[in-house]
């Protein structure tokens, strides 16, 4: 694909809906104090879809992130998620909405003292609601499913290389069977090989159980490879929401300085379909 050179005005539609919106944040505000990190956020997510949110360093990415889990509550403004407001739920109805999703956090550190298999079986424990048995099939299940075998599986993290450590916290939050499944930086740290290996198994996951994905990146090639859609913060707001080949039209100095240098220009040409790049509406 050839790069045009950014025409359009900022505060693009969202594309069409594929699904039904699974997220919805709209007219968010998000102040510490006097400080503004969020005013006027509007974003949809729709079920099935790769949404990836890029922004500056401090754009209020993973505060974003951490209002639409529930981990804090907006200023103003409203947020749904399967259409309830995790910030006004009841703890049982909080944690049965949680269910629903996995996370897999920047540093989402693995319990350093607990199996890797146990990591995984945690969420499971949690919700004492399988003998463990079946516990750890489960769990075991989650370990090949992420590319391990049987044979890590009592190993410690300490004993992981860095892309393992990432593969098991993905089966831990995967082991609830979310439908929707948050990645923050999933390849940030990861060697070229290890990051390849991991978007393509994102990619595989993602295809075989119909998972919306929501992802902040700030790797391109991670962006180009997985994204149906990427969401733009910028200027406190979601300047763009829309696939690559729209966004990078937007004017706007981030969108200019983001997407069209010659790093960027280098990953986009994963977009061109000889490469397998993602596709919009790929499934
Ligand atoms: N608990 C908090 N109290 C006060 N300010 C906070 C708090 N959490 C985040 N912030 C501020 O909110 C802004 C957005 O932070 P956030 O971590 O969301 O940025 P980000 O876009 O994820 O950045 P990066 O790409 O560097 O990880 C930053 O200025 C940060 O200092």
């Amino acid at each position: 694909m050839t790069v045009t050179p950014a025409t359009a005005t900022p505060d693009v539609s969202p594309a069409p809906a594929r699904g039904d919106a699974v997220i919805e944040v709209h007219d968010l505000v998000k102040r510490y104090g006097k400080a503004v990190v969020h005013d006027g956020v509007n974003l949809d997510v729709y079920r099935g879809e790769v949404l990836s949110i890029v922004g500056g360093s401090g754009s209020g990415k993973t505060v974003l992130l951490r209002q639409i889990v529930g981990l804090e509550r907006p200023t103003s403004g409203s947020i749904r998620v399967f259409g309830e407001d995790p910030t006004r739920l009841k703890s049982a109805q909080l944690q049965a909405l949680r269910n629903r999703w996995g996370l897999q956090f920047q540093g989402g550190a693995l319990f350093s003292a607990l199996s890797v298999i146990d990591n995984i079986a945690l969420p499971l424990r949690e919700l004492r609601a399988l003998p463990d048995n079946l516990i750890c099939q489960a769990a075991l299940l989650k370990l090949q499913m992420v590319g391990l075998t049987a044979r890590d599986a009592d190993k410690m993290p300490s004993d992981l290389s860095g892309g393992m450590t990432k593969r098991v916290a993905l089966a831990r939050a995967l082991a609830l069977e979310p439908e929707l499944l948050f990645l923050d930086e999933p390849t940030a740290g990861l060697d070229p090989m290890a990051s390849d290996g991991y978007v393509e198994l994102i990619r595989e996951l993602r295809r075989e159980l119909g998972l919306t994905v929501v992802m902040i990146t700030h790797d391109l090639d991670t962006l180009v490879a997985l994204s149906d859609r990427v969401a733009v913060l910028a200027d406190h707001k979601v300047v763009a929401a829309a696939p690559i080949e729209e966004v990078v039209k937007v004017d706007h100095p981030f969108i200019h300085e983001y997407f069209l240098g010659e790093r960027a220009q280098r990953a986009m040409q994963a977009l061109q379909p000889a490469s397998g790049g993602a596709q919009p509406g790929e499934q």
